[in-house]
């Protein structure tokens, strides 16, 4: 029986990379995204490589979507073996211009989607009364906060810590908790931050913010959606049944903790 796993949005950037690793491995995996549109294409796309897809379209700030998208994967497939909680949004703001609804906006997505996805993938573990691996994006941002990126930063250091708490809580029950950190990887995300970073500077030019950030990486090479996928396959695979509650970093060599 195929081992079944959610990611959360998965129509583009990581998400989908780490969905394909894992269909590669043969997982059953049901892809999730707020972007209906581009979700509907990737889940084409993935099915057109054989590999056995359905998407379910959600926002993860919404609690009852999240335990909905638990739903949908064990109507489809059975049952639940991981779920991986990756959407997440950025924002790049001085620190003296940081508004209420920035706050708020990264915290109920980026945090309050990993709570709740949490909690109803635990739930439906708890339920089948097996094993689950619960996966969570953090970032380098989760062990070192950055200029002109503070909630953002913020957001993935609560990451960091509800994994933790998560971890201890719910071990007992066989499930383990971990979160990946990957550090700068060059998808739609790593666009808009360059972007964003550009219109606060008076001497970068489009792609300079994301070159100056590359350009620490010790390992000299940009980081790729596999390169977190390989992280993410690792903590969704029984080699990492003994690890839990840790928050792993894959990142070239830019953070060293
Ligand atoms: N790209 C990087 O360098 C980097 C580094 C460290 C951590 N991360 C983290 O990895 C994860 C994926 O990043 P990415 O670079 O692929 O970003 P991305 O913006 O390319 O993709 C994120 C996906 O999440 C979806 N999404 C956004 N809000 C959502 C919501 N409320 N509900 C459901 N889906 C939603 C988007 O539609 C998009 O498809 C994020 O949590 C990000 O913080 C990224
Ligand atoms: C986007 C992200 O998490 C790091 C800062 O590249």
């Amino acid at each position: 029986m195929s081992k079944v796993a959610v990611v959360t949005g998965s129509a583009g950037g990581l998400g989908r990379g780490i969905a394909e690793k894992l269909c590669s491995n043969g997982f059953s995996v049901v892809l999730h995204d707020i972007n209906e549109e581009l979700l509907n294409k990737t889940v084409e796309e993935l099915k057109g490589k054989n590999f056995d897809v359905i998407g379910v379209k959600g926002d993860v700030s919404i609690r009852e979507d999240q335990f909905n998208l638990v739903k949908e994967a064990v109507d489809k497939f059975g049952h639940l073996d991981v779920f991986v909680n990756n959407a997440g949004i950025d924002a790049v703001t001085p620190f003296l211009l940081i508004k209420e609804d920035e706050l708020n906006r990264l915290f109920r997505i980026n945090v309050n989607g990993v709570v709740f996805g949490t909690q109803a993938a635990a739930e439906q573990f708890i339920k089948q009364k097996t094993k689950g691996k619960i996966i969570n994006a953090c970032s380098i941002a989760g062990h070192e906060s950055y200029a002109m990126l503070g909630t953002y930063s913020a957001t993935k250091h609560a990451v960091r810590s509800f994994t933790q708490t998560a971890a201890k809580e719910l071990a007992k029950h066989q499930i383990t908790v971990n979160a990946y950190c990957p550090g700068i990887a060059k998808t739609k995300m790593w666009d808009r931050i360059d972007q964003e970073m550009v219109k606060y500077s008076d001497d970068l030019k489009p792609g300079e913010a994301f070159e100056k950030f590359s350009s620490e990486i010790a390992l000299q090479r940009y980081q790729t959606p596999e390169d977190v996928a390989n992280l993410v396959d690792f903590l969704a695979s029984e080699a990492s049944d003994y690890i839990t509650g840790q928050a792993i970093l894959t990142d070239g060599g830019l953070v060293y903790r």
